[in-house]
């Protein structure tokens, strides 16, 4: 670390064990240290820190696991200037190097040009591409062309525990002064084209629960003379999306917003190499064969996934049980302009009146377990023409206008909240592997993608 600029390097976050989806009370250990070695860089920067207190969490088991600090920092308050906050996470998926790891994911390492850890690219990397920007003007002894602010948590991968309060509370202090808002926690759709991304899709999280009873039973001694809990389960799930991948709960695709040509355009005028996408996702084929519907269908449609069953036997050998109950767990991904209460209200009835139908004994209760809106922004905000015009200076190149297949609450939560035009800017390429064994950063992307920080608040204080 250097004293004077508070610089620190990405390995040495890489180091620090900031998983949060494990509860346990080591990793938790950890993370305070992650947001305290966070907090001390950004005042060695200059900023004014503030670590917000979040009390604890309560877990299902009745454990209580105290809940990392959020970081609200500021570095200058010039009224003249235009006030970027940049929104970052600090905590990281699980990772197990024993786990198809090929190096220790806790410890960065370059291979081939790309620093593979846990975190590199999801979301360490660029949050420290975000203080290197901050970092460069300090070490020119130049004034920073807008005035900076950031938000960082501890807690993303874990549903951003408790945040949504943190923001509401602050929309008038902290966010009051904020005119834009930037996150970089997502992937460019290509290896080396960068993008901008304009929309997520929101989620909507379901459990149906089959109970019999309590207790497992021995299918020679009960097969043949119960309603199977497994049986009405797997007939449920199978009654909400056929092989086409279009889901069958009525209604569900009322509210999706209409396709325009130009928004069809849209789609023609991004790069993807379908060949190379579908080979290096190591899938045969895809539900669609065209780029324009592969897109279309990633982040302009719902679609539907099942993604697992509790209780039910999942070990090796042939053990002759029947569940007693069994959970299934299922979302459908949202899109503008559908709707979190109306959807739960469609699935709900679809299950029941699927389940009525099989005249079963057994009790089923739905709930939507999370509900996660949709975003999408107006590309014609300042923000985006100034990520636009930096992106060329950088890249020498025209952006992807993306949209992205999966959910960032808090991009939302900021639109609805703060009321703040929010754009986000990732820096990683398409093959980054967040959550997955491997993960890396490119150092190309890492280090132009500093540069590209740095390019944008200079085109921000040209624009605001
Ligand atoms: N490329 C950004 C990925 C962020 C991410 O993985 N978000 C989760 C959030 C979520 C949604 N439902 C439950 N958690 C995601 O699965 O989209
Ligand atoms: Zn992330
Ligand atoms: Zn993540």
């Amino acid at each position: 670390m250097d004293p004077k600029l508070g610089r620190t390097t990405l390995k040495e976050w890489v180091a620090i064990e900031s998983d949060s989806v494990q509860p346990v009370p080591r990793f938790r250990q950890e993370l305070f240290r992650m947001m305290a070695v966070a907090a001390d860089t950004l005042q060695r920067l200059g900023a004014h820190v503030t670590s917000v207190d979040m009390g604890s969490q309560q877990l299902p088991d009745g454990q209580s696991l105290p809940i990392p600090p959020v970081i609200l920092a500021e570095l200058g308050n010039d009224p003249t200037k235009g006030t970027v906050c940049f929104y970052g996470h600090l905590d990281v998926q699980p990772a197990d190097q024993g786990n198809g790891w090929l190096t220790d994911p806790y410890v960065l390492t370059e291979v081939d040009g790309k620093l593979y850890g846990r975190g590199a690219t999801d979301n360490k990397g660029p949050v420290l591409a975000w203080i290197n920007a901050v970092s460069a003007f300090r070490a020119l002894e130049q004034d920073l062309p807008v005035n900076i602010k950031f938000i960082i948590e501890g807690m993303e991968e874990a549903g951003s525990v408790a945040l949504e309060e943190l923001v509401e509370k602050e929309k008038n202090r902290f966010f009051s002064g904020v005119d834009y808002i930037v996150i970089s926690d997502n992937l460019w759709i290509s290896q080396r084209k960068p993008a901008i991304t304009y929309g997520t899709r929101g989620n909507s999280y379901f459990m149906v629960e089959v109970k019999c009873r309590d207790q497992d039973f021995h299918s020679g001694t009960f097969g043949g003379i119960l309603h199977e809990p497994m049986a009405d389960l797997v007939a449920l799930l199978g009654s909400l999306v056929d092989s086409s991948g279009h889901i069958l709960v009525p209604g569900i695709y009322d509210e999706v917003a209409p396709l325009t040509e130009e928004e069809i355009n849209t789609y023609k005028a991004i790069h993807l190499d379908l060949e190379e996408y579908r080979n290096s996702s190591r899938v045969e084929k895809f539900l669609f064969d065209t780029k324009e519907e592969i897109l279309m269908h990633l982040w302009r449609y719902p679609s539907l996934s099942i993604h697992g069953i509790e209780g039910a036997f999942d070990e090796p050998g042939a053990k002759t049980v029947i569940p007693g109950q069994v959970i299934g767990k299922f979302s459908i991904r949202l899109v503008p302009h559908m709707n979190v209460s109306v959807v739960e209200k469609q699935v709900t009835r679809h299950l029941e009146d699927v389940f009525s139908k099989r005249n079963s004994s057994n009790k089923m209760v739905v709930s939507m377990t999370l509900g996660l809106h949709p975003w999408i922004a107006n590309i014609n905000d300042t923000q985006y023409l100034a990520a636009k015009r930096a992106i060329r200076t950088v890249f020498g190149t025209e952006p992807d206008m993306i949209r992205d297949g999966s959910t960032i609450p808090i991009a939302k939560m900021f639109q609805e909240i703060v009321h703040k035009s929010v754009v986000l800017i990732p820096l990683g390429a398409v093959d980054d592997g967040e959550h997955s064994q491997n993960e890396k950063i490119n150092r190309w992307n890492y280090i132009e993608g500093t540069k590209l920080f740095a390019a944008f608040f200079l085109e921000m204080a040209q624009l605001h």
